[in-house]
């Protein structure tokens, strides 16, 4: 915790929250939320793609009201920031994606929701006042998937996420080391309990969630059973973990609304090409036939800016939103999505760009 002069306890900076969620969580549970795949060379890679851009601010422009406010797949949002999939909120706080579903209601903030959700989707739409999308992996058992959008569509969600950059759970050296098994008390609680049996039950040397997709997820899936989603559900569909400008262009052709340009934190393939690096060539191949949003490393206001100097729609955040979830459940979530949106408020003035329309490739200068 910071300390103003008044002696009041604020928080002033995101790495306060990773601090207090490094301190309170069991090692294993925190070598999950922080680990990456193979080397863990992507851990680092996009941060450091985006520590590279470097602004260009324009000068006497009005900047007295600047409004960061945009919309995506018809929502309106107070900024273009949203909190990206992530498996077992409950790892972080007893309320789990409940507490994260308020705190992004209360920010304005868009939540998609992990197929791998702790809280079931009707509590978490109960508890949520602003856009839910609902993320999915591509399971062996269709009809559960199909459920499980049934599910969403009737609670209100907005769009379906289906994450393309895993057709199985990568290779994850510190939870083998850990033999990381989501503990009993804690459950997909969404899906059926004979097909999340896997997750649970910790084996030496052996990841549990790797040893659940290798057994649940169908990774025979192609472009052409996009048509199936298509049939389920007439939700938008949006792909996450699409790095080229080749399946991007298939995206539009398939009749996909929003990409997620991601390396999944870090959690995928290792040596891949990072997401901000990736984002210009995704951005002009669907040129304007889809949205774009970005995530991974972002941690910063100026990060939302530079992404939307690239091309960006919006950005998601990952771990961010665990660390104020374990620090204290909704009001760190808030806290999260209030600092990061107050810093992009602050860039907007110092760079004379009133409102997000006014950022573009001028806005950036990369070495
Ligand atoms: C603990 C954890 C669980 C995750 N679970 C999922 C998931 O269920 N589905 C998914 O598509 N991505 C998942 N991700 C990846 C995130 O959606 C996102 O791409 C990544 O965390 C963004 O990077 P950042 O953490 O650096 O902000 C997970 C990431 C973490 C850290
Ligand atoms: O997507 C992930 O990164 C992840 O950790 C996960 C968790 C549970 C099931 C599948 C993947």
């Amino acid at each position: 915790m910071d300390r103003t002069a008044s002696g009041e306890d604020v928080v002033l900076a995101l790495h306060t929250y990773e601090a207090a969620a490094k301190e309170r969580l069991p090692g294993p549970v925190w070598d999950f939320f922080a680990g990456g795949s193979g080397t863990e060379s992507m851990l680092t890679a996009g941060r450091d793609a985006l520590d590279r851009i470097r602004l260009r601010p324009r000068c006497l422009v009005d900047v007295s009201r600047c409004d960061p406010g945009t919309e995506l797949l018809g929502a309106r949002l107070a900024a273009p920031l949203g909190i990206a999939p992530m498996a077992y909120h409950r790892l972080a706080h007893p309320e789990g994606e409940v507490a994260t579903a308020r705190a992004a209601g209360d920010a304005g903030a868009l939540l998609t929701v992990s197929m791998f959700a702790s809280r079931t989707l009707e509590d978490i739409a109960a508890a949520a006042t602003g856009p839910l999308w609902l993320q999915l992996y591509w399971l062996r058992r269709r009809d559960l998937m199909a459920d499980l959008i049934r599910r969403a569509e009737a609670a209100g969600f907005r769009a379906l996420v289906l994450t393309v950059d895993a057709p199985r759970v990568a290779f994850r050296p510190r939870d083998a080391a850990n033999g990381f098994a989501v503990p009993s008390g804690i459950r997909a609680v969404n899906l059926a309990a004979e097909v999340m049996a896997a997750s649970h039950g910790s084996r030496a040397g052996e990841s549990a969630i790797a040893r659940h997709s290798a057994e649940q997820f169908d990774s025979s899936v192609t472009w052409d059973d996009l048509a199936w989603l298509h049939e389920v559900s007439s939700l938008p569909l949006v792909l996450k973990g699409v790095l080229t400008g080749d399946d991007a262009r298939l995206a539009v052709e398939h009749g996909v609304s929003g990409l997620v340009v991601s390396n999944h934190g870090g959690r995928q393939l290792d040596f891949a090409r990072s997401a901000p690096d990736c984002l210009t060539e995704v951005v002009d191949a669907v040129a304007g036939g889809c949205r774009v949003v970005l995530d991974g490393g972002i941690r910063y206001g100026a990060d939302i800016a530079k992404a939307l100097c690239l091309g960006a729609d919006a950005v998601m955040i990952g771990r961010p939103a665990l660390w104020g979830l374990a620090h204290s459940g909704t009001e760190g979530v808030t806290g999260v999505l209030r600092l990061l949106m107050g810093e992009f408020e602050e860039v907007m003035a110092l760079m004379g760009a009133p409102t997000v329309a006014d950022f573009g490739r001028s806005g950036i200068a990369t070495p």
